[in-house]
């Protein structure tokens, strides 16, 4: 393998404890990587680092060796609940293949304990497994750390137990730099003791953590680890043994392209990757039933307790196919992916090269490929420019035939198949008017008709964005969609249920609302909402009931209506927040409006978030 040539672990000019080699000897890595070789002696020896090198270059070892001799050589040895490293990273799925590595080396250091922080489980539970195991090592997510900090009251005082923290690392550094996870770093940060060893650790580098180096690392050495076989000037961000193009096709055309590629791929291992969680819950069905003979998964960060199993299950595979969004596109060691396909292209340039790196990874060949309508192709010359990523151009895939008229049958022969397509469409719609790149990826030149001629839409959804287009060509079913019954008998007589008692009901007295006329809802949260969904995602965080997605619409639905019916919600209101029930409405009634309203909830951009 090009990328392991750093010469062997016992060449280093720190010595490793014997327990540390034999591991090595026994998973078989024999030399070590770049950024291996550059590491783990300045590590040890008191440096802050700050490195960058490639996706699949081998930097999750590049710090767990060093974290353990660190522990090791501390004068005062670390009682069992003393914490002496923390690893923290943005995904659970990373934060566990990371405790994987570590809990491979920690079976010859039985002294030491480590403990995962990861949302999706019981935080009282961690908690309690805190007390009885104890942990001197700590890897977890940004969320479920922060929550832990703040349990005095449930008998773990954190606060005092990572007063005695050697090492933090920093894992997709950049990343934790985002807006969504700075507040809580800032929080957690703020209780560590100054007088540490920082790490940070990512393939991408981006200003903000050019912050972090100048104002929070002592005297940090940089490590970047460039391509081999890459020109000396250039800083290639993605794996020389990667392939990666591009393909251009209209978008009515894109996903029976996606299948044909997929159907003549069967027999290798392929990511698909979305924008949006509930593109995923669409496409993903939709290619279950197209694409026949080869084993899909479907993984979004609104999954819960089912996101390690379906993960875990996907990961030994031979071939087969995974449907995610970026919860997936960070740090994710799957072996031998054969392509990495970009349905939808990411909304920051960053989360490009890190879903590619899902593949080629530690000198292994791979390929990836992103989908581009005709007016995205300057996104070529950006990526070749802004990220150092070339990309060629691969012609029209062959063997396309239609299967846009499959979906439909799917629609109509599931309501909840019709609702996850007018879901996937209005946050496909959201999330592009929301991609980092505006200038190339620009709402107001999609053609909204023949986006939702490519998602097999029955009818074109309602929603302000849409408002002043005409969507003249786009047209809609014969069949009257109401019509159309939910497979799950239970839901369907609820929604029978429930259009009969709206049929029945008096008008309500109106309520009054801050949303302004005709302006896309995406900009209108107010903080009253903002509030709602954070105790909601905290009460779903606390994992009580992660798997039974259906048997939760169910009873959020009857909580909607029960609001409706005591008159403290309005009748959009009630349309906004039936995020899953769409289309509970007679024809004809003001409240068609709302088929795909509610799904805001639905348009998450799973941006590597947990
Ligand atoms: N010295 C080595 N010899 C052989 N294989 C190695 C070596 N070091 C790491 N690997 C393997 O290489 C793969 C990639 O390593 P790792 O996940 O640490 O990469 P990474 O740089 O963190 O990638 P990403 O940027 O995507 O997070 C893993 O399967 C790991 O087991």
């Amino acid at each position: 393998m090009d990328n392991v040539t750093e010469g062997t672990w016992e060449s280093l000019p720190v010595k490793l404890h014997d327990n540390i080699l034999e591991t090595l000897r026994e998973m078989k890595f024999t030399y070590m990587t770049p950024v291996q070789s550059a590491c783990i002696p300045l590590f040890m020896r008191n440096k802050d680092v700050a490195a960058e090198a490639v996706t699949g270059s081998g930097k999750t070892l590049a710090f767990v060796i060093p974290i353990i001799e660190i522990l090791l050589k501390r004068e005062d040895k670390l009682k069992k609940m003393q914490v002496g490293a923390l690893v923290i990273t943005p995904t659970r799925e990373l934060a566990l293949q990371i405790s994987e590595v570590m809990a491979g080396f920690l079976q010859k250091f039985p002294q030491f304990k480590q403990i995962l922080l990861i949302g999706g489980s019981n935080p009282i539970e961690d908690v309690e497994k805190f007390k009885e195991h104890g942990a001197n090592i700590m890897i977890a997510t940004p969320g479920r750390l922060e929550d832990m900090f703040r349990r005095k009251a449930d008998g773990l005082d954190l606060s005092i137990l990572i007063k005695t923290l050697d090492v933090l690392v920093l894992d997709e550094a950049d990343r934790l730099l985002d807006m969504g996870f700075v507040a809580s770093l800032n929080a957690i940060l703020a209780y560590l003791p100054k007088q540490r060893r920082t790490g940070l650790f990512s393939a991408t580098q981006t200003q903000e953590l050019e912050k972090l180096v100048r104002a929070g690392l002592r005297n940090p050495v940089r490590i970047t680890v460039k391509e081999k076989g890459v020109a000396a000037t250039a800083t290639q961000k993605t794996p020389a043994r990667l392939c990666n193009y591009y393909t251009i096709c209209r978008i009515e055309e894109k996903f029976n392209n996606l299948v044909a590629f997929l159907r003549q791929h069967k027999s290798q291992k392929q990511l698909v990757f979305f924008n949006t969680c509930a593109s995923v819950e669409y496409y993903g069905r939709a290619l279950e039933a197209l694409v026949k003979n080869v084993p899909i998964r479907c993984i979004h960060g609104k999954m819960k307790n089912k996101r390690n199993k379906i993960f875990a299950e996907f990961r030994p595979l031979k071939s087969g196919i995974l449907v995610c969004t970026d919860v997936m596109a960070r740090g994710i060691d799957i072996p031998e992916v054969h392509w990495v396909l970009q349905y939808d292209p990411p909304s920051s340039a960053c989360a490009f090269v890190h879903r590619c790196g899902r593949t080629a990874r530690i000198g292994n060949q791979g390929s990836a490929l992103v989908f581009l309508l005709p007016m995205e192709e300057s996104y070529v010359t950006f990526l070749s420019i802004n990220q150092k990523c070339p990309l060629d151009r691969m012609g029209p895939v062959p063997d396309v035939v239609d299967i846009l008229p499959k979906v439909k049958a799917l629609a109509l022969a599931d309501r909840a198949m019709y609702d996850r397509g007018m879901r996937a469409y209005v946050s496909s719609v959201q999330a592009y008017a929301k991609h980092e790149c505006s200038l190339i990826f620009r709402v107001k030149d999609l053609d909204f008709s023949a986006m939702a001629k490519g998602f097999a839409l029955l009818r074109m959804p309602k929603m302000p964005e849409l408002r002043d287009k005409a969507c003249s060509d786009f047209v809609r079913t014969d069949v009257d969609t109401d019509t159309i019954r939910y497979k799950d008998k239970a839901r369907e007589k609820l929604r029978r249920k429930m259009l009969a008692e709206l049929k029945a009901r008096e008008p309500l007295p109106v309520v009054k609302r801050n949303l302004v006329k005709n302006q896309a809802w995406s900009k209108q949260t107010n903080k009253k909402d903002r509030k709602k969904r954070r105790i909601a995602k905290r009460k779903r965080d606390e994992g009580s009931d992660g798997d039974d997605e259906d048997l939760k619409e169910l009873l959020n639905d009857t909580r909607i209506l029960k609001r409706l019916k005591k008159g403290k919600i309005t009748e959009e209101d009630f349309e906004r927040q039936m995020t899953d029930d769409v289309q509970v409405v007679p024809k004809n009634s003001s409240t068609q409006t709302a088929s795909t309203q509610a799904s805001q909830n639905n348009a998450c951009p799973d941006s590597q978030k947990d």
